[in-house]
């Protein structure tokens, strides 16, 4: 069977640290063209835009895109219409309403389409939705906080309108627990901390409930020391359950589990090699919608400018 030829646009932080080894690493898709505004990746015909690509390279059957949220929208609609799969990093787009559509563009034209939260695909977030299943939940803790200038170094579309602020992070943490818990959030209340100099949040706390008013309690921070914090505590009738390093570590009752030894991208990639198979999508667009839902009955706190350097 053939691979699957894939272009990639936006070769940036993310795409050089995971997508690239993880497409290399699966002998069913190979990469075939990039199209960046910035340093070239090796090994493949590059271009300066999606147009470029599409007219220009080699021919492609899927595009996975790795710019910013801002503007992302326009070039996922450009692949579409092009009768392309796409896989969109998260989150999908700068507003719900642009995920909302790109849902039933792909729909319309019968390609598929894969939302990536990298953070579903975890080692340890399916032992831990099976172990969930059957267990009375009480309330969920989740703490993500990790330092911006290691994992966005000089990256200034994060602080402007569209570009989440630490919801970029914080998102991956929502897109576990809606991915775990069985009935939908709603947010409560919050409070967005936002730097003097800034336009998205450094902090934010947030409180949400599900229709059983289950308590969920969320604390972001962009600022952190370090060492990342990024553990989801969910506490039990039966038991507590954490996970720890971004989901790759689980314990029950502080007992270390078992879990997957695949990495979130190689899952990322073999999953959207199914969807493709399979002609189907899998767009989830709650986590976007918990972020919305922030911004919109959030209370602004204004703290001290940020600076990256
Ligand atoms: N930095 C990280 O640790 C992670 C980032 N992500 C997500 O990946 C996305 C990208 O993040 P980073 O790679 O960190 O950002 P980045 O700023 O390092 O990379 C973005 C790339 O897109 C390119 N670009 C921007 N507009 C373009 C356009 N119109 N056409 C072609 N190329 C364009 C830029 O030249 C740059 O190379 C974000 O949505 C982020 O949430 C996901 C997981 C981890
Ligand atoms: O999606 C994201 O993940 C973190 C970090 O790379 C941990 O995986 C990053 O801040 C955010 O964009």
């Amino acid at each position: 069977m053939q691979p699957i030829r894939l272009g990639l646009v936006g070769y940036g932080k993310i795409a050089q640290d995971q997508h690239v080894p993880a497409i290399n690493a699966n002998p069913g898709i190979q990469l075939v063209s990039v199209a960046t505004l910035g340093q070239p990746c090796p090994g493949v015909e590059n271009f300066h835009t999606l147009s470029e690509l599409l007219e220009h390279g080699p021919q492609v059957d899927a595009i996975a895109f790795c710019t910013p949220p801002q503007g992302r929208f326009a070039l996922v609609q450009q692949a579409l219409a092009a009768g392309k799969h796409v896989l969109v990093e998260k989150p999908p787009c700068a507003t719900l309403g642009e995920a909302l559509a790109l849902v039933d563009q792909a729909a319309a034209k019968g390609v598929s389409a894969l939302f990536a939260w990298h953070s579903r695909y975890a080692p340890g977030i399916e032992a831990a939705r099976d172990w969930l299943a059957s267990r009375t939940l009480q309330s969920v803790q989740i703490d993500w906080k990790e330092d911006v200038r290691k994992w966005h170094p000089g990256q200034t579309w994060i602080w402007q309108p569209g570009g989440l602020g630490v919801f970029d992070p914080g998102i991956n943490a929502l897109s576990i627990v809606t991915h775990l818990l069985p009935h939908p959030l709603f947010v409560e209340s919050a409070e967005l901390r936002v730097p003097d100099n800034c336009q998205s949040p450094i902090a934010a706390s947030i409180k949400m409930a599900d229709a059983r008013q289950l308590d969920v309690r969320a604390e972001f921070d962009f600022d952190h020391g370090h060492d990342e914090l990024w553990s989801i505590e969910i506490r039990c009738a039966e038991g507590v359950l954490r996970l720890d390093n971004g989901g790759a570590l689980l314990s029950i009752d502080g007992v270390r589990q078992t879990v997957s030894e695949e990495g979130e991208y190689a899952a990322v990639y073999r999953h959207f090699q199914q969807l493709i198979a399979d002609k189907a999508s899998d767009v989830d667009v709650q986590p976007l919608r918990l972020v919305a839902d922030s911004f919109f009955v959030g209370s602004r706190v204004a703290v001290e400018a940020f600076y990256d350097a």
